[in-house]
């Protein structure tokens, strides 16, 4: 049955389609092998106190435009002076108006963890998020098949990233611990409707065993909403339409990561 989040991926799939045109696996298989070493994001993220990613991002399906990010570099920088513990940029481009170009953007200026915010169905994908400087990559587990999960989420690992895998509910949480994750992003939103449902961190978030980084992601507005996701056992928060429309993301993620 088709959903937003099928729709999505089709659209992401004819974009891969002309890349790889153009850049052949094995070029850029040498690209990610010439890259600088990926930065590690765990001791970040399992410091003492409530982590930010915040997210470069300018539009979604969900929400329509949301801010123009003339240069996404100048935000990341913003972002790193407030403490944000990674920084997630959308290099989707139909739905979310991302690019790879931001991400290399944002690589050239900053040195905290960067993660490829995207739909990651292949390997080559995931080469392609280390040739552009990534240190993280998301793996949706609602878009991916066991063994496609757990092929990409050991090729993540081969490469020195973190694979922040995405779930929304017990089910996948399951399939999430089984192929291996160690970093869990319990979704808010329903990528099938694309609704927000704030309780969803609340019900999924008791079934991520202990030994995992636990991260609450989207519809959260502000410091207090952070404070709740932490209290109810969130390691991270994943944050974007509040610090790209609020005046101030610097102050705003620092805001955030007080809140714990
Ligand atoms: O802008 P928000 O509501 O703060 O949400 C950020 C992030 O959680 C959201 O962009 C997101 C979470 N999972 C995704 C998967 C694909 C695209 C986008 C997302």
């Amino acid at each position: 049955m088709p959903t937003v989040l099928t729709d999505i991926i089709d659209g992401v799939r004819e974009d891969l389609a002309s890349r790889q045109q153009s850049t052949s696996l094995a070029d850029i298989q040498r690209r990610a092998e010439a890259a600088p070493a990926a930065l590690d994001v765990m001791p970040r993220l399992t410091a003492p106190g409530l982590s930010v990613i915040a997210e470069v991002k300018r539009s979604s399906p969900s929400r329509g435009p949301l801010a123009d990010i003339p240069d996404p570099a100048a935000l990341a920088a913003q972002y790193a002076a407030g403490g944000a513990a990674a920084i997630s940029v959308l290099t989707e481009e139909r739905r979310f108006g991302g690019s790879l170009a931001d991400l290399q953007a944002v690589r050239s200026v900053v040195d905290v963890p960067i993660l490829r915010k995207d739909f990651l169905v292949t390997p080559y994908q995931v080469w392609e998020a280390r040739a552009y400087g990534a240190d993280l990559v998301l793996l949706i587990v609602a878009a991916l098949d066991d063994a496609r999960l757990g092929e990409l989420l050991a090729l993540t690992g081969q490469l020195g990233m973190t694979a922040l895998v995405e779930v929304h509910d017990e089910a996948e949480t399951e399939r999430a611990v089984a192929a291996g994750a160690e970093v869990i992003g319990v979704n808010n939103r329903d990528l099938k409707t694309l609704e927000v449902d704030l309780g969803t961190f609340a019900r999924v978030a008791p079934h991520i065993p202990e030994h995992c980084v636990t991260v609450a992601e989207s519809g959260i507005r502000g410091p207090e909403a952070a404070t709740d996701f932490a209290r109810a056992g969130a390691d991270a928060v994943l944050v974007g339409e509040a610090l790209v429309t609020g005046g101030d993301p610097a102050a705003a993620v620092a805001s955030m990561r007080a809140g714990r």
